[in-house]
């Protein structure tokens, strides 16, 4: 089979290793031209993916015809907020028989609209076939063949198992789920949670606290997606629980890794300009603040992370205000 990888970054390259190691012809599409050409040369993506070496049957190209001529599923791993604009790119290449997964992580920004939505509005009229992956999937430790799980939810569980028959391996177990909505939103809103852990990791607020906020987080997130309409069941597993554990635990986590430097006292203006990597908290903060502000959801951790981020808000101040909530039963959503 030939899948076609759109966005060359960490996840796209490691996504098009496994696409390669799972028997496929695997074409990875880079923007720029002296990118595809070095990544083919050095056999190595020095700039996302360092240390991790392409296997032979992967190719890069920098002609976007070239690589979505013919393919049967096609990988969509730009940071959120292009994936609009490259479907729009996609709309005249892609056929009725190629299956579009969205592998990137967040809402529009500007319609609050989740990514599957944003393409069947730009691809429903060209391909049915839409599905979601998702999972706790740190590109680092994929690219280096650790063993690691994901998840897929598509528009038909055929087109899931398909996907999934396709891209799982020795090392690499793909599950599917029928909860579309569910998975995408958990992968997105984890992103948000794992912004406040390195917060609580760099004000060193202790393992208490870190558990408690995965904890109300996971709560958080779960009554986000399920008056969006997901399954409340779909965030005990690995796209919500799975995922947040491996966000807000990992090193690898540039959101995490943004929360901590915010504690630092770096500014977010200053870490979102001095990073060539996506910090999609950021931007999903914004816009999960905004739909549950619309949709009246008490989102505490979100707001307080909205304040933070986009008010100049004291972290501490955010903390004191946090903790001294009125006091609730656990399990009311
Ligand atoms: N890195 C991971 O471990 C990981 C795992 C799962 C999901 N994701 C998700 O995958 C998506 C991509 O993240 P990543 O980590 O591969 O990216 P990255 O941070 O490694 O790299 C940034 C990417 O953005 C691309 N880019 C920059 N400007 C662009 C433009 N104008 N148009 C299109 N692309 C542009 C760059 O070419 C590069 O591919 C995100 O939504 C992320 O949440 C990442
Ligand atoms: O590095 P992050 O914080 O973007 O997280 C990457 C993946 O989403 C983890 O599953």
């Amino acid at each position: 089979m030939k899948i076609g990888i759109i966005g060359s970054g960490s996840w796209g390259t490691a996504l098009a290793c496994k696409a390669a190691q799972a028997g496929n012809e695997s074409w990875l599409y880079c923007r720029r031209e002296e990118q595809a050409i070095a990544l083919q040369t050095t056999k190595e993506n020095k700039e996302y993916l360092k240390g991790v070496i392409l296997p032979d049957t992967l190719t890069t190209s920098s002609n976007l015809k070239q690589v979505v001529q013919d393919c049967n599923i096609l990988l969509i791993v730009t940071p959120s907020i292009y994936v609009r604009s490259m479907l729009q790119q996609l709309r005249s290449l892609v056929s009725a028989h190629t299956t579009v997964v969205i592998c990137s992580k967040g809402i529009e920004r500007e319609t609050g609209k989740r990514l599957s939505e944003v393409a069947n509005e730009e691809l429903g009229t060209v391909t049915s076939r839409l599905a979601i992956l998702s999972g706790p999937n740190h590109a680092e430790e994929i690219g280096r063949d650790l063993p690691a799980t994901t998840v897929v939810a598509a528009t038909t569980k055929e087109t899931a198992e398909f996907i999934q028959k396709a891209l799982s391996t020795y090392n690499f177990r793909v599950y599917v789920n029928e909860d579309m909505i569910g998975v995408e939103l958990a992968g997105t809103t984890k992103n948000i949670i794992a912004l406040a852990a390195g917060i609580v990791d760099g004000m060193a607020l202790g393992d208490n606290c870190k558990s408690a906020l995965l904890t109300r987080g996971l709560h958080e997130m779960t009554k986000f997606g399920v008056a969006l309409g997901a399954r409340r069941e779909t965030y005990a597993g690995l796209a919500g629980m799975g995922d947040l554990i491996a966000t807000c635990m990992s090193p690898h986590s540039r959101n995490r890794a943004a929360g901590q430097k915010l504690a630092d006292g770096e500014t977010m203006d200053y870490i979102m300009n001095h990073s060539n990597m996506v910090v999609e908290g950021f931007f999903a903060v914004k816009t999960v603040y905004e739909v549950a502000k619309a949709k009246q959801l008490d989102m505490p951790i979100t707001s307080a992370l909205y304040e933070v981020l986009y008010h100049q808000k004291a972290p501490k101040d955010a903390l004191m205000d946090l903790m001294g909530r009125h006091l609730k039963d656990e399990m009311f959503l």
